[in-house]
């Protein structure tokens, strides 16, 4: 049991950001993941595999801390913000390095720096798990606004400027602007009413869970708005069946797997969204232990 006393910023930083790799492994590692890479599966990839997304946690590990660290100031949310955006873009340019250009952890290098920076905000001013949510929001207001409303004269566009362009889908970056709601209002307390499950099918079931509600740019950049509601429409179905806890529910996931490979669709902002659950589980019970 830690002493909220004897908690310097090393030792939060590296309790946080090991939270943070657990978090992300997790999420790679739980199968059947419909479209998603896992160990059994490449699902609807044909440029990575397992061992891919290691690798790319491996390298991307130093700066979870870092952007722990970074919470851990008297900067203004403001300023951590744009100090951990210049940390993630060198993050990110070394994840394109090590994965020879594949995105592996682009949208949860962005949602998880986010989230360990918040956490390490927390710790700096004496806040509980509670108000996270609202240091998130503060960090990352006007993001949407700031970054996706100027695009006309950008040259090269992301996925997300294009699809915000061409739909206003406002992808990881309303997610995060909203407080990541899906995660804090929803997936959390799905996740923990899963306790009755395997650890893995505890995953997989989460993952389909937050599927009914993700508005998933790695869907629509691949095919259009049509077939993410017709994805969120599947996963409410396979939910109300039971999902990981019935025979009926295995059986629809399974099947969702193939449909995926087929259709080539990946629920890639599902899965990111998936390790910041666990992330945000795993900080809360941290937090919960440490004696006031
Ligand atoms: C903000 C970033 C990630 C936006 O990239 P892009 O324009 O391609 O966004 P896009 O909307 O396509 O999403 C990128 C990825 O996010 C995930 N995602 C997509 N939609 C959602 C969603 N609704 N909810 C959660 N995650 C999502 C997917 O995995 C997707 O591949 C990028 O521009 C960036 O700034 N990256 C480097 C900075 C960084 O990582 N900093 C870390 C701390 S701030
Ligand atoms: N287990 C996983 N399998 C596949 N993608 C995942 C997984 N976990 C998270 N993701 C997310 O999904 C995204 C990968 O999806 P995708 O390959 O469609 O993106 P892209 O490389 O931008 O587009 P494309 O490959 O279609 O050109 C990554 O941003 C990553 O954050």
């Amino acid at each position: 049991m830690s002493n909220k006393n004897d908690l310097t910023v090393n030792k939060i930083s590296h309790e946080i950001s090991s939270f943070a790799i657990q978090a992300m492994l997790y999420e790679v590692a739980c199968y059947p993941s419909p479209g998603l890479v896992s160990p059994i599966s490449n699902g609807a990839h044909k440029d990575m595999d397992f061992f891919t997304f290691i690798d790319s946690t491996a390298v991307l590990s130093k700066y979870l801390s870092l952007f722990v660290q970074e919470g851990f100031t008297d900067n203004s949310y403001k300023d951590i913000f744009n100090n951990i955006r210049t940390i993630g873009i060198e993050a990110e340019k070394e994840m394109f390095i090590k994965t020879k250009g594949i995105n592996t952890h682009k949208g949860m290098l962005f949602l998880v720096g986010v989230s360990c920076a918040a956490v390490g905000k927390a710790f700096f001013e004496g806040k509980n798990f509670s108000q996270i949510q609202c240091i998130i929001k503060e960090m990352t207001s006007g993001i949407v606004e700031k970054e996706l409303s100027s695009l006309k004269e950008k040259s090269h566009l992301s996925h997300g400027e294009k699809l915000y362009l061409k739909y206003k889908n406002e992808g990881v970056r309303g997610e995060v602007e909203r407080g990541i709601p899906t995660v804090f209002n929803y997936s959390l307390d799905f996740y923990k009413q899963s306790a009755d499950l395997s650890l893995n099918d505890r995953l997989v079931h989460t993952l389909i869970g937050i599927m009914q509600r993700c508005n998933d740019s790695t869907i629509i950049h691949r095919h259009n708005p049509h077939v993410l509601e017709e994805v969120k429409e599947k996963a409410k179905e396979i939910i109300k069946v039971g999902g990981m806890k019935t025979s009926c529910g295995r059986k629809e996931i399974n099947n969702l797997c193939e449909e995926f490979i087929e259709k080539n669709i990946s629920p890639g902002g599902s899965a990111d969204l998936l390790g910041v659950t666990v992330f945000f589980y795993l900080v809360e019970k941290f937090m919960n232990n440490v004696e006031k």
